[in-house]
């Protein structure tokens, strides 16, 4: 398990040039991405995103505790700017949390009893649809900044936006990940915050749902 802790940005030609000056672009690569949750949308609501990208399952959750010092005071800027979600890759997990977040939902149902299953199959049992599905072409570069990946994302439904991230092992140091998303972004020249593509999906899909996270502070 890991923490990833990402800045958003606009991306734009200007971007992309500076990029290509100092950086090094490290792939191209395209994916979907299909998002998952219950139709009441309980998992997204405790701001909890589960997905399925090239096959493989992601859960990205909220973090606890252990934020470091710039969560004890005042929040810095650079931390102001960032998002820090814990991701979980292994799927007998993400199916152990999920199923921990929505068993008084579907009590009625046999949610803990089944085994861990690799296919979808376990999305149906535990009532689970996809309310999200898009394509992302990235474009990945890295600065001499050791460990943070910047990316320029295009998805299909027209929408473009950069982000320095940083993974950071489980109880590792996230001042650091800021410090050098700091460092990065001030060599990326002057960087706009921006929302990232699942707040667009769903201002555009999911009018509803979007007002909803706004008005319960998940986004
Ligand atoms: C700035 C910010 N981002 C995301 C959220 C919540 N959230 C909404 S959707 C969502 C899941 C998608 O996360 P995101 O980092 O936006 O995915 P992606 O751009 O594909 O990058 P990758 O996973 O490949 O690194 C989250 C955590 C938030 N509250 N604030």
């Amino acid at each position: 398990m890991s923490v990833e802790v990402e800045r958003k940005f606009v991306s734009n030609a200007d971007t992309l040039k500076t990029l290509e000056e100092i950086g090094v672009c490290v792939g191209q690569c395209q994916f979907r991405d299909k998002y998952f949750d219950t139709p009441k949308f309980d998992l997204t609501l405790k701001d909890m995103w589960l997905r399925k990208r090239q096959g493989c399952w992601e859960l990205k959750c909220p973090t606890t505790g252990n934020r470091t010092k710039e969560s004890s005071g005042e929040q810095s800027k650079a931390a102001a700017l960032c998002s820090r979600y814990r991701e979980i890759t292994d799927l007998p997990e993400i199916q152990q949390r999920v199923r921990e977040v929505i068993k008084d939902i579907c009590k009625d149902r046999e949610t803990e009893a089944s085994p861990p299953q690799e296919d979808e199959s376990w999305l149906s049992e535990i009532n689970l649809v996809c309310f999200a599905d898009f394509t992302t072409v990235r474009q990945s570069f890295t600065l001499e900044e050791k460990g943070v990946q910047i990316d320029l994302d295009q998805a299909d439904f027209g929408y473009h936006v950069g982000e320095i991230e940083v993974l950071v092992p489980e109880g590792g140091d996230v001042q650091s990940a800021l410090e050098k998303i700091e460092r990065t972004a001030g060599k990326l020249g002057e960087l706009k915050r921006v929302e990232g593509k699942m707040n667009v999906y769903l201002q555009r899909n999911h009018p509803e749902h979007y007002a909803k996270l706004l008005s319960e502070h998940v986004l």
